[in-house]
């Protein structure tokens, strides 16, 4: 293979990278795209917190605060830790219902293209960590801009560099 040449994936051949998948999970918990859920409330209610809520209410779920919560994700909900998602052998990833991951929303409007934008990430992120060796630039501030969808404030800069393969 000549040393310009970058190597992609196929989708299948990215099913069994279980803890990318992890990766790429524990990154959408702690940075969600969407870090702000809003529902309407149909029929006045009780919720199951006690909460009682109205027609036409406008309930907004912070998913960005969610998943800094030790209640929901336990004592290391700050850390990135990708383990949380993988059984103890570490082959398969363990249920999380969507009701606690929200990144791709639940219930009956839930992300429809949740399994493309996995594929997807998939495919990209193996390319590029296999095609490069990357290094973060030093004395950043990474920083995390709260709006409709979560960006980066300062962006990110790397240093990409071709491997010879
Ligand atoms: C990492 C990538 C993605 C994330 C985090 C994501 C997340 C979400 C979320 C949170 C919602 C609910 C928004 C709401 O409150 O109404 C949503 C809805 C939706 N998403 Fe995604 N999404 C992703 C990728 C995709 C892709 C690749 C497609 C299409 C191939 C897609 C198609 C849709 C559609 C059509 C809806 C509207 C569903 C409905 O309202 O019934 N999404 N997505």
């Amino acid at each position: 293979m000549g040393k310009s040449s970058m190597v992609i994936f196929e989708p299948e051949e990215t099913k069994h990278l279980v803890y990318l998948k992890a990766a790429l999970y524990e990154t959408l918990r702690l940075y969600p795209s969407a870090p702000i859920e809003r529902k309407t409330v149909a029929t006045t209610d009780i919720m199951p917190s006690g909460h009682e809520v109205h027609t036409g209410d406008t309930i907004l779920i912070s998913l960005y605060s969610m998943a800094r919560m030790e209640g929901v994700w336990g004592k290391d909900c700050r850390d990135y830790n990708p383990h949380r998602w993988l059984s103890e052998d570490g082959n398969k990833l363990v249920y999380v219902p969507s009701h606690k991951f929200l990144s791709f929303n639940s219930g009956p409007r839930m992300c429809p293209g949740k399994d493309i934008a996995v594929v997807q990430m998939k495919t990209v992120v193996a390319a590029v960590v296999w095609n490069f060796d990357m290094e973060v630039v030093e004395g950043q501030s990474i920083q995390p801009k709260l709006s409709c969808t979560l960006q980066m404030k300062n962006g990110l800069m790397m240093i990409l560099k071709k491997r010879e393969i």
